[in-house]
């Protein structure tokens, strides 16, 4: 089987008058003719936008795109219309290339295959074409995008260095042995390291106090070479959350939870020193993949301080109109089958079935959960809150856990601590 792509510049569409739904359609036929050596037949009809396409061109193409493969002879043709923009594109520096010599393309046999070139899918529900109940939709990478925050940070810490002769750095407390939060801290230095943070550590036993907590904490504020302060949640139940967080000076609360930060993030007009790394991430990873919000419904689901409470902020901010489902909320599915966005961060594995998702939606999934699988090396694998082999059915985009949110929780605590370095120094 052979994935066929045809793909056009917008400027293309619009010289060739091809925004003209009989003209495209003949223009895909063509296509379609020269391309269609056998009845097994796949394509993906790409579009490659120089900004967000409007909606009505999008049906437009829509229906051609449908017209031309009910028109087909072959019962087993498959048409998916996807959208690419250059941010993405010159991350697939060999597709770009095939692309350039002709506009056609084989890709290997099979649809996970075909998955390898799906960079951008607009949320919109009329960009996908679904025939034979095949779904692609656009798998949301936070890993690369990680990757390539990290690059961008590095580059500003060592102009950084070099102008002001500054390092920043980033102070973690973690207390007692949880397997996660040891696996979390770890990867968080290894992230400081690949961008030149400096990073300080402080492990405590489990039976410490909250005193000694609050100690290092005090010293890490007064210490001018460290910019963030991080104190791994959850503590153990003899101390009090509140407590150690509120120690924690505004200025260096790189994690944003510090009530007043949160009260500036809720206002209009006012700005929050930090957000909250985890739902910065995942509006990040909608920014970076031009997921328009504004004007969209969201569903968030989960109101925790660290992640669902300010994610909905995050969403309001954006000008989206936010609903919150939480865990005494009457049918929540019915809720979410409106949304066009839905952020799910409650810790339950699966909980998110594709009979809650609206087609054509986009789901950034925070949960990831431990589920037994003795398969896995360490027993276990990780889940999200989303059932992603039926949601990735129904929405247009969805990250993967492991994968999506996760690393980018972790770009964005390292965003957070260059900025707050920036900001200490009067850097720009
Ligand atoms: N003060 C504080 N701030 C936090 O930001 C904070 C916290 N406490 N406590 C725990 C949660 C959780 N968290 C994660 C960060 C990265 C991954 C991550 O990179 N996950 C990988 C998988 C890692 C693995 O394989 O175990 C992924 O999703 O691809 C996960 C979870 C930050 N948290």
């Amino acid at each position: 089987m052979f994935v066929y792509v045809v793909m056009y510049r917008t400027s293309t569409l619009m010289r060739l008058r091809l925004l003209e739904q009989n003209f495209l359609y003949e223009h895909l036929r063509h296509y379609y003719k020269t391309l269609n050596p056998n009845s097994n037949f796949r394509a993906i009809i790409g579009l490659r936008l120089q900004s967000i396409c409007k909606l009505h061109t999008m049906a437009l193409i829509d229906t051609a795109a449908t017209m031309i493969f009910t028109s087909s002879s072959s019962s087993s043709s498959t048409a998916r219309l996807l959208l690419f923009n250059n941010t993405k594109l010159h991350k697939f520096p060999n597709t770009i290339s095939n692309f350039r010599r002709s506009t056609s393309l084989h890709f290997g046999t099979s649809s996970p295959t075909s998955r390898t070139i799906v960079t951008h899918c607009s949320s919109s529900p009329a960009s996908a074409i679904q025939v034979n109940n095949e779904t692609l939709a656009t798998v949301i990478d936070g890993k690369r995008v990680a990757k390539d925050i990290r690059e961008e940070i590095a580059v500003e810490i060592s102009r950084m260095k070099e102008e002001i002769g500054i390092v920043p750095g980033l102070a973690v407390i973690l207390v007692g042995d949880r397997k996660d939060s040891a696996t979390y801290v770890r990867n968080k230095k290894k992230a400081c390291d690949s961008v030149g943070i400096n990073s300080y550590e402080v492990r405590l036993a489990e039976d410490s106090t909250e005193e000694e907590v609050l100690n290092h904490i005090s010293k890490f504020n007064d210490d001018p070479s460290v910019h963030g302060i991080l104190v791994q949640l959850p503590l153990p139940s003899h101390m009090n959350e509140q407590n150690v967080l509120n120690a924690v000076c505004i200025e260096k609360d790189v994690d944003g939870f510090h009530p007043l930060n949160i009260g500036r993030l809720a206002m209009r007009g006012r700005e929050p020193l930090f957000v909250p790394c985890t739902p910065k991430g995942c509006i990040e990873l909608l920014h970076r993949y031009d997921i328009p919000i504004k004007g969209k419904r969201a569903v968030v689901i989960g109101r925790s301080n660290i992640v669902g409470m300010p994610a909905a902020l995050l969403l309001q901010r954006e000008d989206a109109t936010v609903s919150i489902v939480h865990s005494r909320t009457k049918n929540p599915e019915e809720i979410t089958r409106q949304a066009d966005i839905i952020i799910s961060a409650v810790g339950q594995p699966n909980m998110v079935r594709g009979s809650w998702v609206k087609p054509g939606a986009v789901l950034i999934d925070v949960g990831i959960n431990p589920v037994e699988d003795p398969e896995c090396a360490r027993g276990y694998r990780l889940v999200g809150d989303i059932c992603y082999e039926e949601a990735s059915k129904v929405a247009s985009a969805i990250t993967p856990v492991p994968g999506g949110v996760g690393p980018m929780t972790i770009a964005m605590l390292l965003s957070n601590t260059l900025l707050s370095a920036k900001r200490i120094h009067n850097l720009r």
